[in-house]
């Protein structure tokens, strides 16, 4: 068997070319174009260039993006003072805090002053909870764009055995709700996990989101299994990689998403369509 290869950057696109009509028919309506606040502190390369393509996706669907990059140094208390006034700007749809941050800046704390309507990165626990109780508003951006990509697939999840590796709250903990709501039965692996070869061997569906080049061997994955990669690993000779090892795990699998060009640039546009979702439903 050799997989389809989910085509993340095209089903992207198509969602930035949906978007920007909405945009225009807004304008045309007379509306105010949605608002989106990027803010990122530090110079963290990676953060720079998944900022730089926020801004730009911004730009090409019409959204207003408001800039904001900040020291190394900045004080938690300034982040969450320009927070405050992000959150009373009416021309601000969603803020937008880029992680990781700086070791001196609390993350739950960043996360929790973000009003959970301006949440548009969907990490607020009152978004969070949303999802873990069935009614999911603003939704975690790489979790909700694997989503996207499964549909694409047009396979039925009600009753796979998904297995989701890595338990972060980016990614593995909202993936695996988002994969219980799918109908999934859904297991999380993490660091403490034994036999995870056993358990990677009998899911019907592998979510890897570790960070950890290779890091599923591809003669692990069972004949037929979907394959979702979230890894983005930069080795030594500047190739990108994902987790899963990629041309042995496409002889098993029957879809599997590539790397680059698969899970990332839907982070992306799950990121407007939040921005879209905030302001028609929270802020017309
Ligand atoms: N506030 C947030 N911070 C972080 C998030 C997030 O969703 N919100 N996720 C990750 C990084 N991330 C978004 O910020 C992200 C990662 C990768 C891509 C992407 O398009 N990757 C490309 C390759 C890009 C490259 O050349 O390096 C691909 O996979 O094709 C977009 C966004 C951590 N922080």
């Amino acid at each position: 068997m050799t997989a389809q290869n989910i085509d993340g950057k095209a089903i992207a696109q198509t969602i930035r070319t949906q978007l920007k009509d909405k945009v225009t028919a807004r304008k045309e309506a007379g509306q105010r174009v949605p608002g989106l606040a990027v803010i990122l502190v530090g110079a963290d390369p990676a953060s720079q260039v998944y900022v730089g393509s926020k801004r730009r996706a911004c730009e090409e669907v019409g959204f207003m993006s408001r800039s904001y990059d900040l020291d190394c140094s900045t004080s938690e208390e300034a982040l969450l003072s320009l927070i405050d006034e992000c959150n009373e700007d009416p021309s601000i749809d969603g803020i937008l805090v880029q992680l990781p941050l700086p070791e001196h800046i609390e993350e739950s704390k960043v996360i929790e002053r973000i009003r959970p309507d301006k949440d548009v990165d969907g990490f607020h626990p009152y978004n969070v909870g949303r999802l873990a109780q069935r009614s999911p508003v603003l939704r975690s951006c790489t979790p909700m764009g694997i989503m996207t990509l499964l549909k694409s697939t047009e396979i039925d999840t009600y009753g796979l055995d998904a297995l989701v590796v890595g338990a972060s709250n980016i990614v593995g903990r909202p993936m695996a709700l988002e994969l219980l709501l799918a109908g999934c039965t859904t297991t999380i692996c993490h660091r403490f996990t034994r036999n995870l070869e056993d358990k990677v061997r009998r899911a019907d569906l592998v979510v890897v989101a570790v960070g950890k080049p290779g890091f599923i061997p591809g003669d692990w994955i069972k004949p037929g299994a979907v394959v979702i990669d979230v890894g983005i690993n930069r080795l030594e000779n500047g190739q990108l990689v994902g987790d899963v090892e990629f041309d042995v795990a496409a002889q098993h699998a029957s879809f599997i998403t590539p790397v680059p060009g698969g899970v990332g640039p839907m982070t992306i546009a799950s990121l407007l369509e939040n921005t879209l979702y905030a302001c028609e439903q929270y802020h017309d």
